[in-house]
């Protein structure tokens, strides 16, 4: 029986270059990481594929601004979201089948539009933590906060960018389709951009929220809930590392579920960067998850012949 893996795409790792982003970029970037997808594939692994959205989604966000100087027009944070989840659906679909058809392997690619469950109490909403769309240097950040009225937040040493609320991701609504899906030999993409935020109303209505959901965060959920063997965060670097980018850097290869959260605790990983992906592993394993690869997609199949990336653990194996 095959293996079945959820793989999470950075959004970063999606667009050439963070502050010049295209469509010829993005096609690029999704080439050469469907290659390493349909490589698992291959090797017998069923597949699952999550991908970011935060520069996209923010994009969308500020096309929306300057159309509004022109036109009476306005869109909201859920459906931002729901746009990404489309146009880059589109591109990782059409990127997987080619590498399928070139690979000479036939298998059908879907992309769902995914619902994700918020708690309308989650504190999260009150502050806006999840940086999305371009970066800015602080003088132009001001702007654009007395401009559009935008929370914006340092992220990672890279840059200022805007801040929306990301509050955490309580269901994936349709995780059973998901499942009949894979039963069916279908290749998944869901959960896209952490998925579309709603919250039920005391009706039973889903409604949409104004937020980006964490897609490390959904991603654990959806590999939690579908019982995946293994999450896989495809990422900018190819090892986790202590003291990042600190003279005494050290790269983690191997450790358990107990060492993870001590770094954890220990504040290692940065906010916003790399600190989610981490949660989003602990939360993984914590709820029965089996193993957690955090690395680069050139890496992936290097990295599952156990030669890099980095591997977390349940702590008794
Ligand atoms: N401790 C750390 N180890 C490795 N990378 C780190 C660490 N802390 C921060 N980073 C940075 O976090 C980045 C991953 O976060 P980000 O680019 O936001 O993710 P995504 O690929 O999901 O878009 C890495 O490429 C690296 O630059
Ligand atoms: N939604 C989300 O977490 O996107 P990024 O991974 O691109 O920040």
């Amino acid at each position: 029986m095959s293996r079945l893996a959820v793989i999470a795409i950075g959004g970063n790792s999606l667009v050439e270059n963070a502050t010049c982003q295209s469509v010829a970029g993005e096609q690029k970037a999704l080439q050469e990481t469907a290659i390493h997808i349909v490589e698992m594939i291959l090797r017998g692994w069923q597949v699952v594929l999550t991908h970011g959205n935060g520069p996209q989604v923010g994009l969308i966000l500020l096309q929306a601004e300057i159309a509004r100087k022109e036109l009476d027009y306005t869109i909201s944070v859920d459906i931002a979201v729901a746009e990404s989840q489309g146009s880059i659906g589109y591109a990782l679909q059409q990127a997987l089948s080619n590498e399928l058809r070139r690979r000479s392997l036939n298998k059908q690619v879907v992309a769902l539009l995914t619902h994700t469950l918020v708690d309308p109490d989650d504190p999260a909403f009150q502050q806006p933590s999840k940086p999305i769309g371009p970066f800015y240097t602080a003088t132009e950040a001001e702007q654009k906060q007395r401009e559009y009225g935008w929370a914006m937040m340092e992220d990672a040493g890279r840059g200022w960018r805007r801040a929306v609320p990301s509050p955490h991701p309580c269901q994936i609504m349709e995780s059973e389709a998901i499942a009949h899906m894979l039963q069916a030999g279908l290749i998944v993409i869901s959960a896209g951009g952490g998925g579309i935020p709603v919250i039920i109303d005391t009706y039973g209505t889903l409604i949409g929220t104004q937020a980006v959901i964490d897609k490390d965060l959904a991603s654990s959920l959806l590999a939690s809930t579908l019982q995946a063997d293994l999450l896989l965060i495809s990422t900018g670097v190819e090892k986790v590392a202590l003291n990042y980018h600190g003279p005494n850097q050290q790269d983690l290869s191997k450790l358990t579920l107990s060492e993870i959260l001590r770094y954890f605790n220990e504040g290692h990983f940065a906010r916003g960067s790399m600190e989610p992906k981490i949660c989003a592993a602990i939360e993984y394993l914590q709820n029965g998850g089996k193993a957690v690869l955090i690395t680069r997609p050139e890496a992936i199949t290097q990295a599952l012949d156990g030669k890099t990336g980095t591997w977390i653990f349940p702590d008794s194996r």
